[in-house]
């Protein structure tokens, strides 16, 4: 018998097949209710409004896997839960269509007044003249992040005749070109879009890419839009250009903290608000109940579940044996993530040396999901990798090699883009550890941790000792660095290793350097 905490409210038909099992007792109540004994319960069951903190955990000894009935699991402590062998899993696309159609008719609301409209004719007003819309037919509609609801949006935004542009790192040009939406940069669609809307996890990268300086370029009476995660969109500096007049109008599912309490923008009336109800609707909660409930129950079986954050999918004993390149892997891939910036449409990976005799096919996903980390916000382990990679368009190759270049053991990544193409190799050393020895065409010998700098630069003399003074003068320690060339005078790389990230002043410091060619910043 195992016991179910449900602590939010989740739909009960939903809940179906754990209810339909014997050997399940569900128990529907707060995590703070005195009546519940945490330290019994196995599975819990939440939305948003539970937060799972390592502290709550911690008065939950027995728990064994933590199931979030919809996609966002900012409200689960994920790499706390991780740490005690606890299973998060989530419902990425139950509520997808919900949210999208939210979205629009916040989208046809904010453009037609309805919201203000509707207020007034109930105080027995009759202001047609105050109400005037503006159509959506031949707008341009600005998507920054194009996932499961971004595409779902991009859809009905051309049914309406609207010209759809779209931001996102990930998607390719045969995924644009196929859901008819034109890929572009970011600056593109502030510089171009009569209406922006953001579907992007809310990650250290997206925090905040709508603040003043992305405001600053977008046309005025620019109409912007977030159903996704409050703070994509910097609320601070959204009230500063809805104050001036700038923006001409906004539409806000969700906030940075929610309940937003007084909130700046709340007294403006060209302000539409809706508190976080882009799932609440009858068939996504069913949809997000069914799919967690069964994954659930798929679980207490013994059966490996398909929507899990953060299990590896294979036995603990196998999962020690491999653990050095699982890690070596999903470095390489995270590294890869962060140094390619469009769209990569191929990864094939080699592996050479003592690594061929292992499970490379389960390295294969660790890397992908390294590759995937920090992009988004759901389902990217090794367990549904591949299918994650084949949603999103990116081919996988894998192949095995005599060539481990000197090694014992090697593991080589190529990430191919419209572009370019970029080659990680990595290696473990017993007793010695993980080690990158081949970055974008250089050898080279670091420890894929941490804070660290990869720079392009010209091999002349004095380099380390401009970027050396740059980073004197602002007291920052180099921990490490490490430098490779070809050839004596040419392209040269080196990476750094900090105690702690670098400020984006340090950074355009070190940029502006006439020897540097370019920087990346990689934080593992
Ligand atoms: N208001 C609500 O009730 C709901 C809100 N959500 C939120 O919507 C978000 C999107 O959900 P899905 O579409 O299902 O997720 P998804 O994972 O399918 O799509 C997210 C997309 O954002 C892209 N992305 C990541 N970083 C980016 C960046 N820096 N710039 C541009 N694009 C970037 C990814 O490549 C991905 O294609 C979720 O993360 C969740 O926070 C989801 C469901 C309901
Ligand atoms: O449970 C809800 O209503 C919130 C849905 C949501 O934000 C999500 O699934 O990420």
């Amino acid at each position: 018998m195992y016991q179910i905490l449900v602590a939010d409210a989740i739909s009960e038909e939903g809940l179906y097949p754990l209810l339909n099992d014997t050997n399940a007792e569900i128990i529907q109540k707060k995590t703070d209710d005195p009546e519940v004994d945490l330290s019994t319960i196995k599975a819990l069951l939440v939305r948003s409004a539970t937060k799972v903190t390592d502290e709550l955990m911690a008065e939950m000894p027995n728990l064994k896997i933590i199931a979030r009935a919809g996609v966002g699991v900012d409200n689960i402590d994920v790499p706390a839960a991780t740490k005690r062998g606890i299973i998060v899993i989530n419902a990425p696309d139950g509520n997808t269509i919900s949210t999208a159609e939210h979205t629009f008719a916040m989208m046809a609301s904010l453009m037609r007044n309805i919201p203000q409209a509707h207020s007034s004719v109930k105080n027995l007003e009759w202001k047609r003249n105050q109400y005037v819309g503006t159509e959506l037919f031949g707008k341009n509609l600005g998507i920054v992040g194009m996932g499961r609801i971004g595409s779902e949006i991009a859809k009905r935004a051309k049914v309406f005749g609207m010209s759809v542009l779209v931001f996102d790192p990930f998607l390719t040009k045969e995924r644009a070109a196929k859901l008819g939406v034109e890929s572009t940069t970011l600056d593109e669609i502030l510089q171009r879009s009569d209406i922006i809307t953001v579907h992007t996890p809310l990650t250290p990268e997206t925090k905040g890419i709508i603040n003043e300086e992305a405001l600053k370029k977008t046309k005025k009476g620019v109409r912007l839009l977030n159903c996704a995660r409050g703070g994509i969109i910097d609320e601070q500096d959204l009230a500063k250009y809805v104050a001036n007049g700038h923006v001409g109008g906004v539409a806000l599912d969700v906030f940075e903290t929610e309940p937003p309490g007084e909130h700046p923008l709340l007294k403006y009336d060209n302000v539409i608000v809706t508190p976080h109800l882009g799932a609440s609707t009858k068939e996504a909660q069913l949809n997000v109940a069914t799919q967690v409930a069964q994954e659930v129950r798929t679980y207490f079986e013994g059966n490996p579940v398909s929507n899990s954050i953060n299990l590896p999918a294979i036995s603990k004993d196998i999962y020690e044996k491999i653990q050095p390149f699982y890690q070596i892997s999903k470095q390489i891939g995270n590294i890869l993530t962060q140094c390619v910036k469009e769209g990569v449409h191929e990864l094939s990976i080699t592996y050479s040396g003592s690594v061929t005799e292992l499970e490379t096919a389960y390295l294969t996903k660790a890397m992908l999901s390294g590759f995937f980390k920090g992009r988004i916000d759901v389902n990217v382990n090794e367990v549904n990798a591949l299918l994650t990679a084949k949603e999103r368009g990116i081919t996988v190759g894998e192949k095995i090699s005599t060539e481990a270049f000197g090694y014992d053991n090697c593991i080589s990544v190529t990430a191919k883009g419209e572009e370019n193409a970029f080659t990680v190799r990595g290696t473990f050393i017993d007793h010695y550890g993980p080690r990158i020895v081949y970055l974008n065409g250089f050898n080279i010998d670091f420890l894929p941790e941490g804070n660290l700098l990869y720079i392009q630069h010209m091999d002349r003399p004095g380099v380390i000792g401009h970027v050396g003074q740059v980073l004197g003068d602002h007291h920052i320690n180099i921990a490490t660095m490490q430098v490779g060339r070809k050839q004596a005078g040419g392209e040269a790389i080196m990476v750094l290793a900090f105690d702690k990230p670098l400020s984006e002043n340090e950074l355009s410091l070190l940029n502006n350097l006439d020897e540097i060619v370019s920087i990346n910043p990689i934080i593992l």
